[in-house]
């Protein structure tokens, strides 16, 4: 292997006979691995800067992630994502539920829950991880019907994890969303830094979230990761409960029966993503080198269309694709007060976050998807 590392000024040398390394202060051990065709290094654990870009140069790392309540809509695209560029036993999959055979079978999984901190903190001593991504949460419209859970798993279960990630020096990623503003932030668009009085228990538990880990950042050297997702949009994972499901289920109902019952007005603009998009965001925050960050919490943003832009645009691909509305009022006060735009200019410039998914290649992507029409006739 030979080459040059990036912003470190290093090198690494593979020579016919003779192997040497020349790797900054930070490298404990290396040897050579697969029958003498390949060089290990050993780096301090978290020595990530350096690691990742050794993986830009194809070489194979083992560092462990954790990834909490990962069963949800995002958690197993995450975990497959992460096993793709890290390998599949650094990642470990965890959740309160009990997983389907081909999630159980596609990489280590265990249980944990986040309200058990003795529990979590014995799974990252003996694991030794040192990435967190913490997933668990109850949405939007499933926190207002049972608050005080919300207020358990969101806050209390946060606290756990915070603390964890800081008394054992781990990285920690925490999504965050459009829903940690409220009806007096700027709307459209708004932007990382503003007045966020939101009113659902979901918003304000990231919030919460957000001023948490930016104090223990400042005060103990937390290494917190936080964006503020738009709502998502995936093909093969189903939405947990949230005020912008009906994104997803549009595209179910669209392929299965050519209709669909909308529960939010046909008006009701909202900021959105493809999940292929936010999982590339999460990980290229994770891998940006601390220096680039100002900060710590950032939004990111894609696309932002209401329920009859998005059924015009599947229109174009079903023209027989009906769309009808039965409001549903705690969602759609809950969609009133969230931004219609998202201001991402500090991402963009920080650490160059770029979209890649607008409107229409969404829902190309989407009717497109290997497989979703079978199924979506099997879930049905
Ligand atoms: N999906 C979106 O559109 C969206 C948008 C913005 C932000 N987010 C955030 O991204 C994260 C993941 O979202 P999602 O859509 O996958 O959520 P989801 O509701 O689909 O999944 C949440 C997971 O958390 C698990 N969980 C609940 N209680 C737990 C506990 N005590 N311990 C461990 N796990 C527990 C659940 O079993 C579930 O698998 C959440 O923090 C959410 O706020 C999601
Ligand atoms: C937007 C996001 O946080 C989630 N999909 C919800 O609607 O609750």
């Amino acid at each position: 292997i030979q080459g040059e590392i990036k912003g470190y000024g290093t090198q690494i040398y593979k020579k016919k006979k003779k192997k040497r390394k020349e790797i900054g202060p930070r490298v404990v051990d290396y040897a050579q691995c697969h029958g003498g065709k390949g060089l290990k290094i050993v780096f301090f654990h978290n020595d990530i800067l350096e690691i990742t870009e050794l993986i830009r140069f194809g070489l194979k790392c083992l560092f462990v992630h954790l990834h909490l309540g990962g069963l949800g809509q995002l958690g197993v695209g995450l975990a497959n994502f992460l096993r793709k560029r890290f390998g599949k036993d650094s990642v470990i999959l965890s959740d309160i539920r009990k997983p389907p055979d081909h999630i159980f079978h596609n990489g280590p999984f265990i249980y944990s829950d986040i309200l058990d901190s003795k529990n979590l903190r014995e799974t990252v001593v003996n694991n030794r991880i040192n990435w967190l991504f913490h997933y668990s949460a109850l949405l939007s419209a499933v926190g207002e019907a049972d608050v005080s859970l919300a207020k358990a798993v969101n806050i209390t279960g946060l606290h756990n994890v915070v603390d964890v990630a800081t008394e054992h020096g781990l990285r920690l990623f925490v999504p965050s969303t459009i829903g940690a503003f409220g009806p007096t932030s700027p709307r459209n668009p708004a932007p990382d830094l503003c007045v966020q009085r939101p009113r659902t228990i979901y918003g304000v538990s990231k919030v919460h979230a957000e001023l948490m880990g930016e104090y223990y950042y400042h005060r103990y050297g937390l290494d917190f990761r936080c964006l503020r997702y738009p709502g998502i949009i995936s093909a093969d994972s189903q939405p947990g409960g949230g005020t912008t499901d009906y994104a997803v289920q549009i595209f179910h109902h669209a392929v299965k029966s050519g209709r669909f019952e909308c529960n939010l007005k046909p008006s009701t603009r909202l900021p959105m993503m493809y999940i292929e998009d936010c999982l590339r965001a999460t990980l290229e925050v994770m891998e940006a080198p601390t220096k680039s960050l100002s900060m710590r919490t950032y939004n990111i943003n894609a696309m932002s269309f209401t329920p009859e832009e998005l059924a015009q645009e599947i229109h174009k691909h079903i023209p027989e694709f009906q769309i009808t509305y039965n409001v549903d009022s705690v969602r759609q006060a809950i969609a009133d007060s969230w931004p219609m735009n998202f201001d991402d200019s500090n991402a963009r410039k920080d650490w160059g976050w770029k979209h890649d998914f607008d409107l229409p290649n969404l829902v190309t992507t989407m009717l497109n998807f290997p497989g979703f029409h079978t199924r979506v006739a099997r879930a049905n």
